[in-house]
């Protein structure tokens, strides 16, 4: 009963049930508020995602996702021999299209800071044959507090993670941070788009499409998440700032998927 009562008392405080597991608290299920939610409880969600995260990526995108990660790879301009980062990395996607980028001879640094998602991306790993794919590391740690020196890679990659991480400010300070003068990130999200049928379009396919296809696999909450989390993410023009505030040179943000889509490209 002393654990029912503890977790009453964190939904009055915190709006979010993080419940023993196997049990259901009372009235229905826990809602992740994404603007209250900790570092803590999106790691969790993330983990909790993680065995589904890439079919329902194909599936809800009809595969489209892989062509805006492409994009993005090849906006960092990574090459054959650089060292690069690719920050919350989950279950690899990116990392893997930079490892064809830059070869043996180069190095992949992939941080995430959920094991789930980093035990998927090792898995895939494994199963695959490119000799390239040698050359990254996953590595579990916080995008805002980044196990590198300064000035220490050659290229970064973030793709649908700033606007999951708690601290954006901070996420892009630590992305200057490690990057060599002269060197870009590549910033891939959703587009928090200022057109009225683009963001209607967009809020339509989460309620309509993307939140259903994810009740069946018990993951409700959890992709409901997604569109409050794009509320709360900044425009494009407002990612330019953040980057130029960061001290950036250059910062200059492209929509993707007919405005569905942003990626940011902003240089040392
Ligand atoms: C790769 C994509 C999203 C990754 C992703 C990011 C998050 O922050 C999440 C948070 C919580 C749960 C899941 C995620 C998550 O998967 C983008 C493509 C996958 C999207 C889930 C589908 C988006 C559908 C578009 C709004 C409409 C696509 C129209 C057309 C088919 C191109
Ligand atoms: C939507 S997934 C994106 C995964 C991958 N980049 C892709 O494009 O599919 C967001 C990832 O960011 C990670 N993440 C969120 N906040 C983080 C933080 N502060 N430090 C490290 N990883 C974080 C989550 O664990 C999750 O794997």
């Amino acid at each position: 009963m002393g654990t029912v009562t503890a977790a009453i008392s964190v939904s009055a405080a915190a709006a979010v049930v993080s419940r023993p597991a196997g049990r259901r608290r009372r009235g229905g299920p826990a809602a992740f508020r994404c603007s209250s939610s900790t570092a803590g409880e999106r790691q969790a969600l993330f983990s909790r995602i993680a065995p589904v995260y890439d079919h329902l990526n194909d599936v809800l995108s009809l595969g489209q996702h892989r062509t805006w990660k492409r994009i993005c790879v090849s906006w960092s301009r990574a090459k054959k021999g650089d060292r690069v980062l690719d920050l919350c990395c989950g279950s690899g996607d990116l990392a893997f299209l930079l490892s064809q980028k830059v070869g043996l001879d180069g190095e992949v640094m992939a941080v995430d800071f959920s094991r789930q998602q980093l035990q998927t991306a090792a898995d895939r790993q494994e199963q695959r044959w490119k000799m390239c794919y040698k050359n990254i590391k996953w590595i579990e740690g916080d995008a805002l507090d980044l196990p590198f020196t300064d000035c220490y890679f050659d290229a970064v990659t973030i793709g649908y993670g700033l606007r999951n991480v708690v601290d954006k400010t901070k996420a892009m300070q630590e992305i200057f941070r490690v990057l060599k003068p002269g060197s870009r990130a590549s910033i891939l999200d959703f587009n928090k788009s200022s057109s009225l049928f683009t963001a209607s379009l967009q809020s339509w396919a989460i309620d309509n499409v993307v939140v259903p296809l994810a009740s069946g696999y018990g993951l409700t909450e959890e992709y409901k998440y997604l569109k409050s989390s794009i509320s709360q993410y900044l425009t494009g023009e407002e990612l330019e700032k953040l980057a130029k505030g960061a001290g950036f040179s250059v910062a200059k943000h492209y929509e993707l998927g007919g405005g569905l889509m942003g990626n940011l490209v902003a240089t040392r």
